[in-house]
């Protein structure tokens, strides 16, 4: 069974403690959303559930198995990882970027095939850039550079996609259809953990949803009950207006957060 978890992370950088005794798990089948204001820590965990950033104390599991266990190429191979703000730089085409994704399934110097083609081609499909894909990828806008970014990491076939701010940026009809992608990639046997800071989105696509508040949770659970109860409004220093399948920041209190 596809499971990422995280039990008791303590992650210190630049001399101060950015996540304390976290603990978040997503198994195949979930979306998770992670929620929080501003530095709150959303991004060291995805990096440190990625087994980017090695954590002082706790630890992540993947399938059972230590992360730190794997070898690089094993952990490409199951974990697609979409940063915040990917930049690129390169005249580099889309449909070639793409291929990028399906890097960890190749052996040294074996090309590319047919097989990898229609992977390619059918991620590029899934995330509405597939009319781009012979266009220069650092010619596209900062909404469409996103979705190949994000079909970069479908090309990889990852059983766990890791997604920071992925909607970031997106018009309100390609915000939905991200989210609604990340929805179809979890009933597929996907486990999806997307960093959001669209309470809305957040309520209405993820099936967990877990709460930084300056690097410890705060909440977590069934959405509406993270985003009820004032424990939200209280981290977020906002009141927030709330209905089914919708949270919209109505007034801010106070200090920021
Ligand atoms: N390399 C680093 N050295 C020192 N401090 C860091 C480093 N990286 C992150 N931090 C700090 O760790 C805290 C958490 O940062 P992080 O990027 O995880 O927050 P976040 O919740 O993703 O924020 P945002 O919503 O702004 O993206 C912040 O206070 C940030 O300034």
């Amino acid at each position: 069974m596809t499971r990422i978890e995280a039990d008791g992370l303590r992650v210190r950088l630049g001399g101060a403690e950015v996540l304390t005794g976290v603990s978040v798990a997503a198994a195949g089948g979930e979306v998770v959303g992670l929620i929080g204001p501003n530095g709150s820590g959303k991004t060291t965990l995805l990096g440190a559930l990625a087994g980017l950033t090695v954590p002082e104390a706790g630890h992540v599991r993947v399938d059972g198995a230590a992360i730190a266990a794997l070898t690089p190429t094993e952990r490409a191979r199951r974990i697609g990882y979409l940063e915040q703000n990917p930049v690129a730089h390169w005249p580099l085409a889309v449909e070639r970027v793409a291929m990028l994704g399906r890097t960890p399934h190749r052996a040294a110097f074996q090309g590319e095939t047919d097989g990898d083609r229609r992977i390619v081609a059918r991620a590029l499909e899934r995330c509405g850039v597939a009319g781009f894909a012979t266009r220069a990828v650092n010619t596209l806008s900062g909404g469409e550079r996103a979705r190949v970014m994000l079909a970069r990491a479908l090309a990889g076939e990852p059983r766990i996609l890791l997604a920071d701010e992925p909607v970031a940026g997106l018009d309100p009809y390609h915000q939905l259809q991200v989210m609604e992608l990340l929805r179809d990639l979890s009933r597929e046997g996907m486990a999806v953990v997307v960093v959001l800071h669209d309470l809305s989105l957040a309520v209405r696509f993820c099936d967990r949803l877990c709460l930084l508040e300056h690097g410890r949770v705060a909440a977590s659970g069934e959405p509406s009950a993270v985003l009820d109860g004032g424990t939200a409004e209280r981290v977020f220093a906002v009141d927030l207006r709330r209905g089914d399948g919708w949270a919209i920041p109505w007034q801010r209190r106070g200090a920021a957060p």
